[in-house]
Order: structure tokens, then C-alpha cells, then sequence
């Protein structure tokens, strides 16, 4: 009896644990799965119809049929010279007037002499061309009671000294077919990149094609900052990676002014002036490697009006490695010395063509010695 009731009790438990068994089983399986699409591409929620009518991915009721950004037009060079001129005269008409007032004097001491060379020399006229000027104002206006016109005198004798004879045209034009050349050499910071810039602007506005090479690889900021000067006027910009080798910057630029029969091709460099051996050897390699396409035709020293002799001693540098065809004189705006122009043009013996009068897009000016003096007179 005992046993029957044993084998009962197990088959009873036998029964208890497989119906918890099943149930377990049953619950741990997955829950049943919905229809699923196939796994898509690209990952875009799946089109409802309120996609079909309005897509997900937004495009522009209407594309712009030119896209392409609005160019500047610069300004013409009648009213680009008659703004600047003024401009001129507002900064550099203390000396004239210094010197008049001097020279006005009923009596031409020795005093007085001697303060109008002091009055040309704070304005870096430099001390040769001074003497110069003293001793020529001395001889006309010497004889007391003198006929002649301090102011005349004074213009007549300025204007020989900043030599109104020299050719101070750009050479811009090549020949052959070719693009003129001009490459743009000087110390960081006296203003290259920005005359490069200005220079384009001077040139589109006279209807001539340019292109720009920016072999100032060794500033990143330069690269962008001429990028930037170029698409303001539509002027195309070559340029290469930083660090790129300048010369072949150079050379790739002055290459499709020649393929595309521009008219001007302005190449703007580094200007490190760690040693002259490594200044020479690099405007050198420029210079050579460019004119395997065509001939350099200008070649323009930018030097910072307001760094007085450091500027000159950076001039005569630059002198001995590159040679320089025409000087621009940067800042003028910026300081009274004008008297610089003198000794720059002394110092080298290459005329000053072009004068940066200030950080306006425009504000580049072909230099003129008489507009300079009358500026300089007031
Ligand atoms: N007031 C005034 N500022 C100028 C003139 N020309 C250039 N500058 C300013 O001088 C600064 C230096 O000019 P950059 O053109 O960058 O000088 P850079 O020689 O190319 O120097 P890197 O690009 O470092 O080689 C800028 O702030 C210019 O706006 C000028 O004629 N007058």
C-alpha cells in the first residue's frame, strides 16, 4: 500500500515539475516578431506618405541660376588719385609747412639753417640729401631781401630732389604673348600681401586680366589672406599646401597666366630675412624657376614708410639679393617722415612707383613727385 502511494507521490511531482518546466520554457522564448523590412542602405526612417509629399531630405524650391558671390568693382585711379592726394597732404604737410615758415623768417640766421636741417631730418629725409637741400636753398635764398619766392624755391628744389625725371611706370605688360611679371619681395609685415592685393584691384579696374600666385607659403594667414583679396575682384589665386616649396607655387601660378593669356601674373613671397645668403637663395630659385615660363618683368620692394632706418637697412638688403625695379612705400598715411621717399630712392637707386595710404581696399596710389610735393608744401 505504502509503495503504490510512494509511486503516486512521484508521478504527481513528476507531472508538477514538467507543467512548471513548460511554462518557464515558454515565457523565455521571444516574444513573437513583427514583420520586419528588409535592413536598408542608409539609415532614413522608412517613407510614410507625408514623405512622399514633402521629402525628408530638404531641396531648395528653386536652385539660383547664378550662384556665383557679387564682385567688387574697384575704384577707377581718377578718383582712387584725387582721394589719396588729399589723403597725402593731410599726413605729410608739417614738414612743407615747418620749412616755409622757417624760411619766411625776415633773417636767415645760422639758427634758422640749422633748424630747417633739423625739420628734414626728423622727416628721414636723410642726412646727405639734407645738406644737399641746405646748402642749394642757401645759395637762392642767401641774399637778404631776396626776389625769389621762398615757397617757389622751396617746391622747385623739393621736387629735384625726389628726382621728377625717373620712370615710374609699372611694368605690368610682358612681351611675346607672355603675362607681364611682377614679383613683390619684403620684410614680413610691411605691408606685401596687402599692396599684392591692391595692386590686382588697380589692374582689373583698368580691364586687365590677373592672376595671383601666393608664394608666402611659410604664413598660412598670408595664403588666406591674398584667397580672400582675389575672389573680392573674381582675380584667381594659386597657391599650394603651407609649407609648399614657394618656387613652384611661383612657377604654377605664373604658368596658368601664360596658359589662360593673362595679361599680369603678381607672385607675393615669403619675406624671411634670416640671413642674406638664404634670402638670395630663395628669391633666387623664384626668380629662376618662374622664368623657365617668362620673364620677370617688375620687380617691387615693399618697405614700411614708418620703420625709418630699420626700413633702410632692410631696403639695402633686399637691393643686393633681388633686383628691384621700383620701390612702394607702404603706411605713408601712417607717418610724417616722407622725407624716406628721398633717401629710399638714394639708397637704391630705383624709383618709388607706388605709396600704400591706407588699409582701404583701395588705397594704393601711383606716386606722382609733384602731387608728393605739393602735398608736402600744404
Ligand atoms: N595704414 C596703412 N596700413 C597698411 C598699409 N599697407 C598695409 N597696411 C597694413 O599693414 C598690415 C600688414 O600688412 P600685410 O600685407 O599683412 O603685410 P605683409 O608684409 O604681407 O606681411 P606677411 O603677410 O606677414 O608677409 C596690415 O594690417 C595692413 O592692413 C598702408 O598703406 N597704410
Amino acid at each position: 500500500m505504502a509503495s503504490w502511494l510512494y509511486l503516486v507521490i512521484a508521478i504527481a511531482v513528476l507531472a508538477v515539475v514538467l507543467v512548471v518546466a513548460l511554462l518557464v520554457g515558454r515565457s523565455r522564448q521571444a516574444p513573437p516578431a513583427a514583420p520586419q523590412a528588409p535592413a536598408p542602405d542608409v539609415v532614413v526612417p522608412p517613407p510614410t506618405d507625408a514623405d512622399v509629399a514633402e521629402p525628408a531630405v530638404e531641396v531648395p524650391a528653386e536652385v539660383p541660376v547664378d550662384a556665383a558671390p557679387t564682385l567688387e568693382k574697384p575704384e577707377g585711379t581718377a578718383s582712387r588719385l584725387v582721394r589719396l592726394r588729399q589723403r597725402l597732404a593731410g599726413s605729410q604737410s608739417g614738414l612743407g609747412r615747418g620749412l616755409l615758415a622757417l624760411l619766411s623768417r625776415d633773417r636767415l640766421d645760422e639758427d634758422t639753417w640749422e633748424s630747417i636741417e633739423d625739420t628734414l631730418i626728423t622727416a628721414d629725409v636723410g642726412v646727405a640729401p639734407t645738406q644737399e637741400l641746405v646748402e642749394k636753398l642757401r645759395t637762392r635764398l642767401r641774399v637778404e631781401g631776396s626776389a625769389e619766392d621762398p615757397r617757389t624755391v622751396l617746391r622747385e628744389e623739393l621736387l629735384a630732389l625726389v628726382d621728377a625725371g625717373m620712370d615710374r611706370r609699372l611694368q605690368v605688360s610682358g612681351a611675346d604673348g607672355k603675362p607681364g611679371v611682377v614679383l613683390v619681395v619684403g620684410v614680413n609685415g610691411s605691408g606685401k600681401t596687402t599692396t599684392v592685393g591692391k595692386l590686382s584691384r588697380i589692374l582689373v579696374a583698368e580691364d586687365r586680366s590677373v592672376v595671383l600666385g601666393a608664394a608666402d607659403t611659410f604664413r598660412a594667414a598670408a595664403v588666406e589672406q591674398l584667397a580672400t583679396w582675389g575672389e573680392r575682384v573674381g582675380v584667381d589665386v594659386v597657391r599650394g599646401p603651407e609649407g609648399t616649396d614657394p618656387a613652384s607655387v611661383a612657377f604654377e601660378a605664373v604658368k596658368e597666366g601664360v596658359d589662360t593669356g593673362a595679361d599680369t601674373v603678381i607672385v607675393d613671397t615669403a619675406g624671411r630675412l634670416q640671413n642674406k645668403a638664404g634670402l638670395m637663395d630663395e628669391l633666387g630659385k623664384v626668380k629662376r624657376v618662374i622664368e623657365k615660363q617668362a620673364p620677370v618683368t617688375e620687380v617691387l620692394l615693399v618697405l614700411d614708410a614708418t620703420t625709418g632706418q630699420n626700413g633702410l637697412i632692410q631696403a639695402r638688403v633686399f637691393g643686393e639679393v633681388a633686383d628691384v625695379t621700383g620701390i612702394v612705400l607702404t603706411k605713408l598715411d601712417g607717418s610724417a617722415k616722407g622725407g624716406i621717399v628721398v633717401q629710399v630712392q638714394r639708397e637704391l637707386g630705383v624709383p618709388v612707383k607706388l605709396v600704400g595710404l591706407g588699409e582701404g581696399a583701395d588705397d594704393l596710389a601711383p606716386f606722382e613727385p609733384s602731387a608728393f610735393v605739393d602735398a608736402l608744401l600744404g
